[in-house]
């Protein structure tokens, strides 16, 4: 069978990264977590002491750090400069200034030639999520799907994935998300954005499973269109 390349956008918690990984293991794809990929260049900049407000040393430093990421659905990973750094990308400190440093225009060159190089060598085919997968890194994708959901749904999952958290962090989580869903949308290079292209599933409303079995569905009506 052909490749497949499949990009799926949009906004944090709206399942990007779950429906990702499940379409890709179903499908026999491999699978691209970039958000991972600007944490992880984020962390680098933080551990090295690059100033974070100052975008004109981010860009001095994009090239540096050598940023690997592991392709398998049932088991993605993700190095820098050979350190696991799958954890401490996570953090708070790191999710809370990615935004800034993803914004900068060498870093998304830097990243986006690195995921178009390891779309070009999944074999089988890829899913790629992120926010700028349809509309940049890869426009000529057999299927764009942007994910959406409300920003209540968005926060209630979120605030779900942070164990022994009470329940007041929910309007902390959503503030945070929404704060970063604007820097994201705004920014002037590759914005988050739906392509014209793309299939919009609002997942409010759906599990998991759904959403997963819809992908799933018109990736299959793509194969079998061609
Ligand atoms: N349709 C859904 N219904 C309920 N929870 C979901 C759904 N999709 C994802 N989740 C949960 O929401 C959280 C965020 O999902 P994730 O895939 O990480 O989103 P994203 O990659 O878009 O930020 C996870 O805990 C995941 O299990
Ligand atoms: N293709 C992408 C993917 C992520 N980013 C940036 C913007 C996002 O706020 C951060 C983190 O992305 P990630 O997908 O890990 O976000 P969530 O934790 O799922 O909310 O990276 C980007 O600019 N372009």
């Amino acid at each position: 069978m052909e490749s497949v390349i499949v990009a799926i956008d949009g906004p944090s918690g709206t399942g990007k990264s779950s429906t990702s990984k499940a379409v890709a293991a179903k499908l026999g794809l491999s699978y691209l977590d970039t958000g991972a990929q600007y944490r992880a260049i984020t962390w680098w900049m933080l551990r090295n002491g690059v100033d974070v407000a100052d975008p004109a040393a981010i860009a001095a430093a994009a090239g540096k750090p050598g940023i690997v990421s592991g392709t398998d659905p049932a088991a993605p990973t993700i190095t820098v400069d050979g350190t696991d750094v799958a954890a401490p990308i996570r953090t708070q400190e790191v999710t809370s200034k990615v935004s800034a440093v993803s914004a900068v225009p060498e870093v998304r060159h830097v990243i986006t030639e690195l995921q178009r190089s390891i779309a070009r060598a999944a074999r089988e085919g890829i899913v790629v999520e992120g926010r700028d997968i349809g509309t940049t890194v890869l426009p000529d994708a057999d299927l764009k799907v942007f994910l959406t959901a409300s920003p209540e749904a968005r926060a209630a999952r979120r605030s779900g994935e942070l164990k022994g958290k009470e329940a007041s962090d929910l309007a902390a989580t959503r503030q945070a998300l929404v704060a970063r869903d604007a820097a994201d949308s705004g920014r002037k290079t590759s914005p988050l954005a739906k392509a014209g292209d793309a299939v919009e599933v609002d997942t409010t409303d759906l599990s998991l499973q759904q959403v997963v079995e819809c992908v799933v569905t018109l990736v299959e009506e793509k194969r079998a269109g061609r």
